[in-house]
């Protein structure tokens, strides 16, 4: 599209949200201050560097055989290099412990340090976005038996403490020296495939396991921590210690930061309603965009209502700035890259559509009692101009406007991806 078309279409849906008390102006500048963490797994299928050829497990799977996966840290740089040039804004990467630079050495996860990660803290600096942190619980032989940090065998137990304390302190440092807190999500697989008798034992080993690891306090300056809850995965359908009545219990009792992944509760659960009420218990939350086909497939996020729900419930709250917005998704059907840019500019093309609404006057509707005129207007703004207000916004950000970034990924792929054999 022209420019002088960009601008026109512009300033048309300027004026028509004007009509409805819309600063379009506004909702692009907050837009612009959504720095979404984008997580690293989807490159790879969530191989990582550790041990690379590994089988995957802990009840998650990426299933798919598209050619030209990121194999090492330097083509999963490119990859990031090239997604941050095709989306508007400036974000964050959410980096997995699996993926410490380990210079080729084998460096078991009760023995990994910040030095793992300098490389990645410095090419952060250069490419100007901000790094998170997850610990891996999982791909690995002390998680066989499906369960890890509240296993019954105390050395087990110990073991995953130690890589849990040493990733607190990993991410503190990437906090520290990225001069913003760096956020580091735990997410345990634990669990069983079965009829699990022992379920009050087993949470309450997860609980003393977390109180344990936490007694070592970090300044929320360098540290946020948040605990991820999850239903039921692969092999763990009966049970899973860390569920969401366990999480949400720790995370209002120890006034922690609690993670919600849209696709860790029952299918037709949505989390854009647990917003409004979490906020009032726990400080921050921390959103896994995700999209759960039929169970937690973690599929490529799109512009859906599910996930127009949680934007509008986010902005809605008046709390935004006390909800991190992360991606967990991890599709190896499609070309990787491409499965990005389309779940990024999904979730922002959600996200302005929140931030366009006219929130004030439906709110004075249902004050009046006028539900059909708040329902009615709802309808009409899913089709006014917001996608006008996008284009604009990538065009001003110098990042492909509408479908031409599906070229540049073409291009990428011909050019870089498909000759990784
Ligand atoms: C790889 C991530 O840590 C993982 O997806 C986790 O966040 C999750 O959602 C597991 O189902
Ligand atoms: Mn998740």
């Amino acid at each position: 599209m022209k420019e002088e078309q960009l601008k026109r279409a512009y300033e048309d849906a300027k004026a028509q949200y004007a009509s409805l008390g819309v600063d379009v102006d506004q909702a692009i500048e907050k837009l612009n201050n959504l720095s979404i963490s984008i997580h690293c797994w989807q490159a790879d299928d969530v191989s990582g560097f550790e041990n690379p050829d590994g089988e995957l497990t802990g009840g998650i799977q990426a299933t798919g055989n598209y050619p030209g996966k990121a194999r090492t840290i330097e083509e999963l740089r490119s990859d990031f290099e090239k997604v941050l040039t095709l989306i508007p804004g400036t974000h964050r990467i959410s980096l997995h412990a699996i993926y410490g630079d380990f210079g080729g050495e084998f460096v078991d996860r009760d023995q990994i340090e910040p030095k793992h990660f300098q490389s990645w803290i410095d090419w952060a600096k250069k490419v100007g976005v901000k790094l998170d942190f997850n610990c891996t619980l999982f791909s690995h032989p002390k998680g066989e038996s499906g369960y890890m940090i509240s296993h019954f065998d105390p050395e087990i137990r110990e073991f995953w403490k130690e890589h849990l304390r040493r990733c607190r302190r990993i991410a503190a440092e990437i906090g520290r020296q990225q001069g913003d807190p760096c956020i580091h999500n735990i997410w345990f697989p634990d669990g069983e495939k079965d009829k699990t008798v022992s379920r009050f034992a087993h949470r309450q080993l997860m609980k003393e396991a977390l109180d344990d690891v936490f007694t070592e306090k970090i300044s929320t300056d360098y540290l946020k921590d948040c605990v991820e809850c999850k239903l039921f995965g692969i092999g763990s359908e009966s049970y899973v210690v860390g569920s969401h009545e366990f999480y949400m219990g720790y995370a209002v009792k120890n006034n922690m930061m609690l993670t919600l992944d849209a696709g860790h509760f029952h299918p037709t659960e949505s989390i854009a309603d647990k917003i409004s009420s979490m906020l009032l218990f726990v400080p921050e939350l921390n959103l896994h965009v995700s999209r759960p086909e039929r169970w937690d497939s973690d599929h490529v996020v799109i512009l859906s209502d599910e996930l127009l729900a949680l934007t509008q419930e986010i902005v809605r709250s008046g709390h935004a700035d006390r909800v991190h917005v992360g991606l967990d998704y991890f599709d190896a059907s499609i070309n990787r890259l491409g499965a990005y840019i389309v779940g990024i500019r999904a979730t922002q093309k959600a996200m302005l559509q929140a931030l366009l609404e006219p929130t004030r006057q439906l709110r004075e509707f249902e004050l009046q009692d006028k539900n059909f005129q708040r329902l009615a207007y709802l309808e009409e703004l899913k089709s006014m101009p917001w996608n006008a207000v996008y284009n604009y916004y990538c065009q001003q950000q110098n990042v492909p406007v509408g479908d031409a970034y599906i070229q540049d990924v073409q291009e990428y792929e011909d050019q870089v991806t498909s000759k990784r054999v």
